[in-house]
């Protein structure tokens, strides 16, 4: 084998980010997009800044997207590893052309070229492509066809079978000696090929010895839309698994004053000048609550369930409501989490009844007090509440459901 062995090969890293990205569809170019919450750049970075036998590490970018880099790049600035992004060119073979050149002054034994676009690539294969690249000059990543390869016509017409058993999927990272492999770079430009879709393939046309190792089945490279709708919904399952098919909904509820001495809210009569005009009792905070619930059960809203068309609700209690629909969250598997809601208008004051309010709130849907909030605020006299001619109250519930139900 060509390369020096001191302390072991000193190895580098290019990666490859400087493609636009145009089959994955809409969006930034995919080697930003985020993937588990972080660009799909900054896998690659981790990996290869990470691995203890990698000294140097450089990406090829697109000229347009420094910011980009510089974002997706930020968490890992402080590594004396990371050398300056360099701008790659219009195909994939002039980007890794670019990044061996700014390669040139570091005596570098092995490089290993990547796509951004393959962020499960793990430490385990970086170790196989360094091993098989020191032992055989070049080497890159292969996993075995499990389908039927056919050729096809232009037309879509489907030509002889390939035999499998001699065909391999090829992956990055592709390990070489990095002198071969910049002079072979050197040579195909030259020879005017800038066709060369994998390094592998350039290195062998050179000349150079090019094995395949074991790749990794996990290690795809995101390309089409569908890829990225597949692994948008794997994370959202993720993460419903981790917190449970959570959802809040909210609510919102009005009612003017009119006639009596008391008003009913949060189940509890209030003593009050006026009380509150309605075609059941009014409770506009039972009322906004139970559309919070209803809301995030996706499941309609008071009206739909209680018209007040219907003479049986006049006057009603609207405890009912309230327990109705907590009844259709457990009907469904579910749990109420938290229920808070705000009381707007002047008056009465609701600091002094906050906690019969809570209490009985608590008491309807079955929860623990604890899971009830209650607060009010005034309209700084402004509005509707602010002149006294009503109430207000708008609310928030919180239900966790069975991840039984549809998941994405
Ligand atoms: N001029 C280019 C083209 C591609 N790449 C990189 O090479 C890898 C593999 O290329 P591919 O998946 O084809 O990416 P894009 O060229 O960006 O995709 P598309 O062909 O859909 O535009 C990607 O990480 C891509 O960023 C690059 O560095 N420079
Ligand atoms: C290098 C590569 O990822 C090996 O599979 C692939 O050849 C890149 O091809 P693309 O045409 O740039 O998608």
């Amino acid at each position: 084998m060509g390369v020096s062995q001191h302390d072991g090969p000193r190895v580098a890293a290019v990666i490859c980010a400087g493609g636009s990205g145009s089959r994955a569809g809409a969006g930034a170019p995919k080697q930003y997009r985020l993937l588990d919450g972080r660009p799909i750049l900054a896998a690659s970075l981790e990996l290869f800044l990470n691995h203890p036998s990698v000294s140097q590490v450089v990406t090829v970018i697109g000229a347009d997207h420094a910011d980009l880099y510089e974002s997706a790049a930020a968490p890992f600035a402080g590594s004396d590893r990371l050398k300056a992004p360099v701008a790659g060119g219009d195909s994939r073979q002039a980007s890794v052309r670019a990044g061996l050149e700014a390669l040139a002054a570091d005596a570098v034994d092995i490089v290993l070229v990547h796509d951004a676009a393959r962020p499960f690539a793990t430490p385990a294969l970086v170790d196989r492509a360094i091993a098989s690249a020191f032992a055989n000059g070049g080497a890159v990543p292969g996993v075995a066809v499990v389908d039927t390869i056919c050729e096809v016509d232009r037309g879509g017409g489907r030509g002889g079978t390939l035999d499998r058993a001699r065909c391999r999927a090829l992956q990055t990272p592709q390990g070489f000696d990095y002198a071969r492999l910049r002079a072979a770079h050197g040579q195909a430009l030259a020879a005017g090929r800038e066709d060369f879709t994998d390094d592998g393939a350039l290195y062998g046309w050179a000349g150079e010895r090019v094995v395949v190792f074991e790749g990794e089945i996990e290690n795809v490279k995101l390309t089409t839309p569908e890829q990225f709708e597949v692994f948008a919904r794997r994370e959202a399952v993720e993460a419903l698994l981790t917190l449970g098919d959570v959802r809040v909904g909210t609510g919102f509820d009005v009612h003017a004053f009119g006639p009596g001495d008391h008003v009913v809210i949060g189940g509890v009569a209030v003593p009050h000048g006026f009380g509150l005009s309605g075609h059941s009792d009014a409770d506009v905070v039972l009322h906004a609550l139970t559309d919070a619930v209803l809301g995030a059960l996706g499941d309609g809203d008071i009206g739909a369930h209680f018209p007040p068309s219907d003479p049986a609700w006049k006057g009603a209690d609207s405890a009912r409501f309230m327990a109705d629909a907590v009844a259709r969250v457990r009907a469904r598997g579910g749990v109420i989490a938290h229920l808070d809601v705000t009381v707007i208008g002047e008056a009465p004051k609701v600091g002094p009844h906050r906690e019969a309010m809570r209490a009985r709130i608590a008491e309807i849907c079955g929860v623990a007090v604890g899971r009830v909030g209650v607060k009010a605020t005034t309209t700084e006299k402004l509005g509707f509440a602010g002149r006294r001619e009503g109430l207000a109250a708008m609310a928030s519930a919180t239900i966790r459901l069975p991840l039984t139900e549809e998941l994405a």
